[in-house]
């Protein structure tokens, strides 16, 4: 997929995306950015819930701005929220939203949705009414009809928040197996799941493209440059870091600072740099 000069100016005169290109190729693309940043905005133009005012987008080398059909027959989306469900269970949801997708065939129909429910483990639970599942049985539903038609191109929207360690690992490993035969486009603020699933990310700020890269590579250029060392209880404010300060955050209780700095600052030890440190120093300008 080609993004190429995108823009989104909503009639409130934001302006959620802000000239935006980039490539997203194979795998699992991950996009990072503070709340506002654009993200979700990014997902529902891409996926043709709203038009941009400005710029293209190509799939398959077809402008899909100017030929929205073109993408609704190879996409599955997982948006921020799922809406109300209806009163249904999960088999004859998934049915309906087969129809609605197109997939005519009754018994291929029955073949691919059974094949859908065991590929997002809810098989044991095809005849359950969906508005009973648990929040992560709702993500993986949700990945289910994603996942409707076969499409080649997917796009998730912080498919795991709120969701306990077991079933986001579970989520992750769904979405691990998707990737390899297809574009999935992630939206998280999970820092770690993006390190851990993606081969190329995105950090996204005020509409605007930050940096976009692989994210082993990205941190690399932080090697050497990331220092922490434990703050005094009542170190408040550390006026000589806040032009270089990432973080202050707790670990076991105790307070810590993180700087970028070329050179060792005095007291500090260096340490190995995180993605989330360069999603810090890339929201702080530092890099
Ligand atoms: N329908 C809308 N009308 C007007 N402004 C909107 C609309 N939707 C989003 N915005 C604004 O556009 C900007 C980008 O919002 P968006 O939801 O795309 O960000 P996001 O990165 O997905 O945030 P989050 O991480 O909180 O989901 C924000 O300033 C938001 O307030």
């Amino acid at each position: 997929m080609i993004i190429d000069g995108l823009s989104l100016i909503y009639p409130n005169g934001v302006k959620a995306i802000d000239k935006m290109s980039l490539n997203i190729s194979q795998g699992i693309f991950g996009l990072l950015g503070p709340n506002g940043a654009g993200k979700s905005s990014l997902m529902k133009t891409l996926v043709g819930l709203q038009k941009p005012s400005s710029g293209q987008v190509l799939f398959n080398n077809v402008d899909i701005i100017r030929d929205p059909d073109h993408i609704k027959r190879t996409l599955g989306y997982l948006p921020q929220e799922f809406g109300v469900l209806p009163k249904a269970n999960a088999f004859q949801l998934l049915e309906h939203l087969a129809i609605l997708k197109g997939i005519k065939d009754k018994s291929f129909r029955k073949l691919h949705i059974n094949y859908l429910l065991r590929e997002v483990n809810l098989d044991q639970h095809a005849s359950r009414e969906v508005y009973t599942f648990s929040g992560g049985m709702r993500q993986r539903f949700g990945l289910a009809q994603a996942l409707l038609g076969n499409p080649q191109f997917i796009v998730v929207d912080e498919p795991t928040a709120g969701l306990d360690p077991e079933e986001r690992n579970r989520i992750n490993g769904i979405l691990s197996k998707i990737g390899q035969q297809r574009i999935v486009l992630l939206s998280t603020h999970l820092v770690e799941d993006v390190y851990q699933l993606c081969a190329e990310m995105a950090i996204l700020h005020s509409g605007k493209l930050k940096i976009t890269g692989s994210p082993k590579e990205l941190i690399k250029a932080l090697e050497g440059k990331i220092w922490a060392r434990p703050a005094a209880s009542d170190e408040a404010e550390i006026p000589d870091f806040s032009s270089v300060m990432i973080r202050k955050n707790f670990i076991g209780g105790e307070s810590w600072i993180t700087v970028f700095s070329e050179n060792r600052p005095d007291g500090f030890q260096l340490q190995k740099p995180t993605l989330e440190d360069f999603y810090f120093c890339s929201i702080k300008n530092l890099i």
